[in-house]
């Protein structure tokens, strides 16, 4: 077996990083990484606890740049975006970012999500709700709350909210989505809702997502990155990685021998 094996996607490439390390303090948490993620696919970015994902994840939208020491390069759109000149409000508007744990604000639905557009100067009320039904629509959640978008997103329940979470952050129309471990605090019925609404948005958004549960990886990604203590050990397509991984430590970690 080898001891790499990291592809370069045959796809149109939308967002790639370039021998990208990430330190705390002195502790290199993340080695040099390369990794190019293909346009409107899903690559799920899958190892131990521990092993560096949403170190890796949270960089590419500059979200460790008060915690952490990053190096290296992310191309997106031609322009490295690490760079210290790079705006980093404006680059969220086009690399979004879904957490965890669902962490709508203590406003109303419709609230939730045209704070953010409205916040970057749209100001004009019929054009906001063309961005909330919208946003609520391709989140799969416009038929669950039309009725009641001026009620308390916080009463809506754990997979609601975490769709909206998503509303939220495509209201801003962003190229790319990144989602950490998004339905790890949701119940399996409120999985299954969130996966088929993610595969749903691959028609519009690049999506990287960090995920413990190795069926929802093979469930709902094109691509795989295994990362192991900081390092990216594999990188293929899910099909690849999960039935034909390349590099021994990938086939233990997806038959279950650790992690
Ligand atoms: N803010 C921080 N300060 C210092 N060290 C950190 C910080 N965040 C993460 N680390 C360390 O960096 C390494 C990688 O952590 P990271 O959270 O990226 O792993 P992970 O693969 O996403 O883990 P998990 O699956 O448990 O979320 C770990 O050793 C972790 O302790």
């Amino acid at each position: 077996m080898k001891d790499y094996n990291i592809v370069t996607p045959k796809e149109e490439i939308r967002i790639s990083t370039k021998d990208l390390s990430v330190k705390y303090g002195d502790k290199l948490a993340l080695h040099p990484t390369t990794l190019a993620f293909p346009r409107h696919q899903i690559t799920a970015l899958i190892g131990a606890s521990g092993s560096g994902k949403s170190t890796y994840l949270r960089s590419l939208n500059r979200m460790n740049d008060k915690i952490a020491t990053v190096e290296g390069q992310i191309l997106f759109e031609n322009v490295d975006v690490n760079q210290p000149k790079i705006n980093v409000f404006e680059l969220r508007k086009h690399i979004g970012m879904v957490f965890q744990r669902p962490n709508p604000f203590a406003k109303t639905i419709y609230e939730n999500i045209a704070y953010a557009p409205r916040y970057h100067g749209i100001k004009d009320k019929r054009q906001l709700d063309e961005i909330v039904e919208k946003s609520l629509r391709q989140a799969a959640l416009w038929n669950e709350v039309k009725d009641d978008l001026n009620k308390s997103a916080l009463a809506l329940s754990g997979g609601q909210q975490q769709r909206l979470c998503i509303a939220r952050a495509i209201a801003m129309k962003p190229s790319i989505l990144l989602l950490d471990e998004p339905a790890s605090a949701l119940d399996p019925i409120s999985t299954g809702v969130l996966e088929e609404t993610l595969v749903e948005l691959k028609k519009n958004y690049t999506m990287i997502m960090v995920t413990h549960n190795m069926q929802q990886a093979t469930r709902v990604s094109d691509y795989t990155a295994f990362f192991q203590l900081g390092k990216v050990y594999e990188y293929d397509k899910t099909v690849n990685v999960f039935t034909n991984p390349q590099v021994k430590l990938t086939q233990d970690y997806v038959e279950g021998r650790f992690g």
